[in-house]
């Protein structure tokens, strides 16, 4: 069963743990029978995406997702099915133990998992190792389980959360299991939603166990889905002037295709005029590609000062460099106070240089780029992106849109939304050029940083998504400019 309304919200396992707490304390539930209506969601959920499925094969491991796990098991056993119940060496407790009991009962098949063992045949296995309450990387004799699983063609139903991810923060600290469908019970768990989670979920259904509305109410999520949105109409009486004057800045040598496509995406985004500040010897091409940038060589800050004033809005630094050209348009830029879109060096340079923004800015790092802002590795960036991503916003006062799978929007005070659509095409050259540009664009439109970051970060997805219908891989950023347009005016093209 589904409440719509709590689909957007995404919840810490802390924050989950209290829900459940909530459902025992205050609606009189006990935990056994919350795990019995897990696992009756499961199997429902089993039986509806696998309705051949007659031989599964249940993982459980020593806690209550094992528990649930046991009472799946129970239930399919019941329908008729052939089942087996695969456990590890960990004896279960509380009301694991009671659910293994109660499978016990049943006299079918169970075996404890041995190293060197092979997996049972079943047309569907069910992933009950491990849930919320994964507090370390799988040792050896269960990664060499979960590398089984993995490895065979049996397709995967992984309760509440693949085993060895992460459910607080996407990250996966060993080998987890790699789900075809994962049903999670009561909340979303964010860490389903980013990083490590894209590669290990795969459809993701949320079933809140037919639990009263009033178990949500007054309980803080930590995140929110981002949901699609795009810009009102047009007025019909509109003028250029209304949709504000992008500049974006950079395309040093060698580069030029990078401010390009930021401008391009400015236009495509709908901003009304787009200025671009570059290297004199990228005119002649971005003219021709492209007449309706307006492209100014500059040598350096005094040319660039004029360009500025004119602007409502900057794009900085895509192609930009780190060299003195670079660099000395970046400090006049910043220097500007002027509302902006920092990306590439842009960042760079503000990881050698940090300064608190006090106009309205959005920083879009990637991994190694949020790593050297942050001052640590990629690897500490990863572990929590979540903690990543809310601790550039603080430290950098800005709006931070910290990319890669499940891309996160994250504010100074802490608000955080998740983007769940883009897909693997993306990742490659132009991409974050695009989404500069269609920030900047938004901002000038009249956005708050906060709106611009969370509308550009999803147009951009989605149009990703649009453009990869053709394939993932060989994916251009420019195929994602007519999609993007079509978007930008809430039209979605089948
Ligand atoms: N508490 C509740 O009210 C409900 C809980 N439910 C299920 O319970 C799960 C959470 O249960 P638990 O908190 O018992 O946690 P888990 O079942 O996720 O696992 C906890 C157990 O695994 C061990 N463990 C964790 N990581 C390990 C590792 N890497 N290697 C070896 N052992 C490891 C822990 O020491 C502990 O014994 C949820 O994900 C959900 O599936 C559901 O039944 C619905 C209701
Ligand atoms: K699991």
């Amino acid at each position: 069963m589904h409440a719509a309304k709590h689909h957007r919200h995404l919840y810490t396992v802390e924050q989950v743990r209290a829900l459940d707490r909530r459902a025992i304390d205050e609606l009189g539930m006990t935990g056994f029978e919350l795990m019995s209506r897990a696992a009756a969601a499961a199997f429902a959920h089993l039986c509806r995406h696998w309705p051949q499925a007659r031989h599964i094969a249940v993982f459980c491991g020593p806690g209550n997702n094992g528990g649930d796990g046991y009472l799946l098991a129970s239930l399919a056993h019941d329908a008729g099915m052939m089942v087996e119940v695969v456990e590890l060496s960990d004896e279960p407790h509380g009301d694991a133990a009671r659910a293994r009991d109660a499978w016990q009962r049943h006299g079918a098949s169970t075996r404890r998992w041995q190293p060197d063992t092979t997996l049972p045949r079943a047309d569907t296995y069910v992933d009950a190792l491990y849930g919320t309450g994964l507090n370390r990387a799988p040792e050896a004799a269960i990664a060499d389980l979960i590398e089984c699983i993995n490895a065979s063609a049996t397709p995967v139903l992984a309760l509440d959360v693949p085993s060895g991810l992460n459910a607080d923060t996407g990250h996966c600290p060993g080998v987890a299991i790699r789900a075809a469908l994962t049903v999670s019970f009561i909340a979303a768990k964010r860490g389903a939603h980013t990083g490590q989670a894209a590669s290990k979920v795969g459809v993701l259904q949320l079933d809140t166990l037919g639990l009263p509305d009033v178990l949500w109410q007054n309980v803080h999520a930590d995140a929110s889905l981002l949901e699609p949105s795009c810009l009102p109409p047009r007025e019909r009486d509109a003028h250029k002037g209304d949709a504000g004057h992008v500049l974006a800045i950079g395309g040093d040598h060698g580069t030029a295709g990078a401010i390009r496509l930021c401008g391009e995406a400015a236009l495509r985004g709908g901003a009304g005029l787009v200025s671009v500040a570059t290297r004199i010897e990228n005119l002649m091409a971005l003219n021709a590609a492209r007449p309706e940038l307006m492209a100014h060589g500059v040598h350096g800050p005094q040319e660039l000062q004029a360009l500025l004033d004119r602007a409502d809005v900057l794009a900085v630094g895509p192609g930009l460099g780190q060299g003195a050209w670079g660099h000395a348009l970046w400090l006049t830029a910043l220097d500007s106070g002027k509302p902006l879109v920092l990306d590439a060096d842009g960042l760079n340079l503000l990881a050698r240089e940090p300064r608190r923004f006090a106009a309205p800015a959005v920083l879009t790092p990637h991994p190694g780029e949020a790593a050297r802002l942050l001052g640590k590795t990629i690897a500490d960036v990863q572990w929590d992106r979540f903690a990543s991503a809310r601790a550039l916003a603080q430290r950098y006062g800005a709006v931070v849109v910290l990319k890669g799978a499940g891309s996160l929007i994250a504010d100074p005070n802490g608000r955080l939304d998740v983007c769940i659509w883009g897909n693997p095409g993306m990742a490659s050259g132009g991409m974050g050029d695009l989404l500069t540009g269609v920030i900047a664009a938004l901002l000038a439109q009249g956005c708050s940083a906060w709106d611009a970051a969370r509308m550009g970060v999803g147009l951009h997805a989605r149009a990703g998504d649009i453009a990869a219908r053709n394939g993932e891989r060989g994916l251009l950023a420019s195929d994602l400019l007519e999609p993007l347009r079509a978007l930008s005016n809430g039209i979605e093209r089948d």
